[in-house]
């Protein structure tokens, strides 16, 4: 684990005093969290603590609950991207997202691939961005023969690669991943953390996870949510080895949660 000071690196996504309603009742409240580009940031916490519904708020995922809304900013770019003029669209092709379960199109590897771009007017060879893309999701030897095969054949652990490599083509500058790993066995769950290790050089990540292991092997920063607040926010180093609040030591150390 490195030590990472989140002063060493620009924020990209962050959240002021940023509270998550769903209908009367406040599931977060008023966190304060600055997500560093191009790093990997781990979000944990027991369940019920409100860490799906943070991580939704990242690309106002969270419009498709009715009931749901936000009090605060979720700041990108500089910009809240719950003020008026934003285009919720536009904000999940630079904010992808991968679910926990692989969750691919019952169409070819290859469409669910181009599926986005093309809808959204990609220009480009199609072919060549497929590649790509299926290239940096280290999926692209296990397919390249088969791109026209139903993506419903693939492996869990392959399939959860081409939704990574679908929210790829769409060219984000962050991926949300929300416990990317629980539907997959240990040897697809290492190949997607090695993925993950690659993937923090072009792209900022926001991960989900309920296994400490995992964001103590794969993360730079971690935030430790609890009841909805923010309890202690640093690198993943001191977290795990000095935390601040004994709230945390109890929880990382397996005492609740
Ligand atoms: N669509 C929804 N409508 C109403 N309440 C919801 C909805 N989604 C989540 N909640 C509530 O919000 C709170 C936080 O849930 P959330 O799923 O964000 O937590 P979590 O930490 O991701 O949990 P888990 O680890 O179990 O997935 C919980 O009390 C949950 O019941």
């Amino acid at each position: 684990m490195k030590e990472v000071g989140l002063e060493e690196h620009e924020a990209i996504l962050e959240t002021r005093n940023l509270s998550i309603y769903y209908g009367e009742h406040r599931v977060v409240n008023g966190i304060d969290l600055q997500v560093p580009a191009h790093q990997v940031t781990a979000v944990i916490g027991p369940s019920g603590c409100g860490k799906s519904s943070l991580l939704r708020v990242f690309n106002r995922m969270n419009d498709f609950i009715p009931t749901a809304w936000v009090k605060g900013e979720v700041v990108f770019h500089g910009q809240n991207i719950y003020g008026k003029k934003t285009d919720a669209g536009l904000i999940r092709q630079q904010v992808g997202m991968v679910f926990q379960r692989p969750n691919p199109f019952p169409k070819s590897i290859f469409k669910n691939v181009v599926w986005g771009p093309k809808i959204n007017g990609h220009q480009g060879d199609l072919n060549d961005l497929a590649e790509d893309a299926l290239r940096k999701a280290a999926l692209w030897d296990e397919v390249k023969d088969r791109l026209r095969d139903s993506a419903l054949r693939l492996s869990g652990g392959q399939q959860q690669r081409l939704c990574i490599a679908r929210a790829i083509a769409m060219n984000p500058e962050v991926i949300l991943m929300d416990e990317p790993c629980s539907a997959l066995d240990p040897r697809a769950t290492a190949h997607i953390e090695d993925l993950i290790q690659e993937l923090r050089s072009r792209y900022t990540i926001v991960i989900v996870t309920h296994n400490m292991q995992q964001a103590a092997r794969i993360s730079d920063l971690t935030a430790f949510l609890y009841e909805g607040n923010l309890v202690e926010f640093g690198s993943t180093k001191k977290i795990f080895t000095q935390p601040e609040q004994k709230r945390t030591e109890d929880y990382i150390t397996g005492r609740f949660g």
